[in-house]
């Protein structure tokens, strides 16, 4: 059969590229669905310890944003290593979202806030008129991912600050990928754009206001985790405060059963005095053996204040995770967004391999480039009903890869 000139050519991606995880393929699947640009992905995960493919966290992407927008899908099924994924070029608003009302189920513990990380865009961009309440089932506090607290903490209020209608969250059952496995799930009420997003600028970080910290873990270790943060505040405070301040430095401390002797969690968030959010956090995945337990809290508080001091001393507007996860809104801005992500001496700080991954993928779908200071000229996709049409031609522009 005779190839048709009218098709979109397929955008090619390797999944070895860079990070080659799943941030690669989830944010790939969100600008093709909001472009309609179909995509191919092949050695999907291949930079994964056995060998990649789709996990069920991914597979739960695929399928949503697949039936969300009518997409021709090949290949897709758990442990996949190549897809094509192709979005009805008619199709229009969608119906589930009319209805303000959305759900993500999965049988798994697989990251909530991973499948957040693929469908955000879409949700944001979709230009549904009213808000949608989207609830995931899935695990709320999971290694190597977006916890609910950090989405809750950083995340939101950063995309606030960078123009994005106020999201809330609301977790009904916290579900963890340390001890038992249960499945818990999150609602988060967002609001679409109403019309492009404006460019945004990162780039003053100001002083470090207020810190505070969020410790989910056996009740039993709530004194010695409170005793190590109160010692650990105490000797780091010039450098976590600065010490141009007169003003006392704002520290809150919060405590929260695990209810399970596997699940130590801890998140700092230093805020600044121009309302930057910097986090950091982990989960404890060392083992939890007896004779050892009273290493476990001086080891966690350590490690996260240790990171979020690499955070602040760089003074970058954004800390490492969230970096990459801004690149999608710079890419779809209008205009020049800049991200300062810090420096060392007079050397800008790299983006991570996640955030040059971002970025990679959305040159590769929206022919943007990011330049050594954190700018990005985006292509200003407009959310608004038929205006969409003409955002997408003008993308399509650019010569196809
Ligand atoms: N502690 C953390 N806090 C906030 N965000 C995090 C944290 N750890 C990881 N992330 C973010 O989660 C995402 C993880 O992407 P990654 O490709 O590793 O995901 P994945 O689907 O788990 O893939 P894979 O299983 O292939 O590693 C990135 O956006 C990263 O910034």
């Amino acid at each position: 059969m005779a190839p048709n000139p009218a098709a979109p050519t397929i955008i090619h991606l390797e999944g070895t590229t860079l990070e080659g995880g799943g941030q690669l393929l989830r944010l790939a699947l969100g600008l093709s669905s909001l472009t309609k640009k179909p995509i191919s992905i092949t050695n999907i995960r291949g930079r994964r310890f056995g060998g990649g493919g789709l996990r069920a966290q991914h597979l739960t992407c695929v399928q949503w944003l697949g039936q969300a927008c009518d997409a021709r899908l090949s290949g897709v099924g758990l442990k996949s290593k190549e897809i094509t994924f192709a979005p009805d070029a008619m199709k229009g608003a969608n119906n589930e979202l009319e209805t303000g009302h959305v759900r993500i189920n999965q049988s798994t513990p697989g990251s909530v806030n991973l499948v957040l990380q693929a469908i955000l865009p879409y949700l944001l961009f979709s230009g549904a008129q009213s808000p949608i309440h989207v609830r995931i089932a899935g695990g709320t506090n999971v290694s190597n991912s977006p916890s609910y607290d950090y989405i809750a903490q950083v995340l939101v209020p950063m995309l606030e600050l960078i123009g994005i209608p106020q999201i809330e969250a609301q977790i009904h059952l916290r579900s963890w990928s340390q001890g038992t496995s249960e499945i818990g799930s999150v609602t988060y009420t967002i609001t679409p754009l109403k019309s492009k997003l404006p460019a945004f600028q990162l780039l003053e970080r100001g002083e470090v206001k207020s810190v505070t910290a969020t410790i989910i873990a056996p009740k039993d270790t709530e004194q010695s985790f409170r005793e190590e943060l109160d010692v650990m505040f105490e000797r780091r405070e010039s450098r976590i405060f600065g010490t141009t301040s007169n003003n006392e430095p704002e520290i809150e401390v919060t405590f929260e059963d695990s209810h399970n002797d596997k699940r130590y969690y801890l998140l700092l968030v230093a805020t600044t005095t121009t309302d930057i959010k910097l986090g950091r956090d982990w989960l404890y995945n060392q083992g939890v053996r007896p004779g050892k337990l009273e290493k476990i809290v001086p080891t966690v508080v350590r490690k996260v204040s240790d990171d979020l001091l690499t955070e602040i001393e760089h003074g970058g507007c954004v800390d490492e995770h969230l970096r990459d996860q801004l690149v999608v809104f710079q890419a779809l801005a209008e205009g020049k967004s800049t991200v300062f992500g810090g420096k060392k001496g007079d050397v800008f700080v790299e983006p991570s391999l996640h955030a040059q991954t971002a970025q990679w993928v959305a040159h590769e779908i929206l022919d943007v480039d990011f330049d050594e200071q954190g700018g990005c000229e985006g292509v200003g996709l407009c959310p608004c009903g038929e205006q969409k049409g003409q955002a997408r031609a003008r993308i399509g522009e650019t010569t196809p890869k």
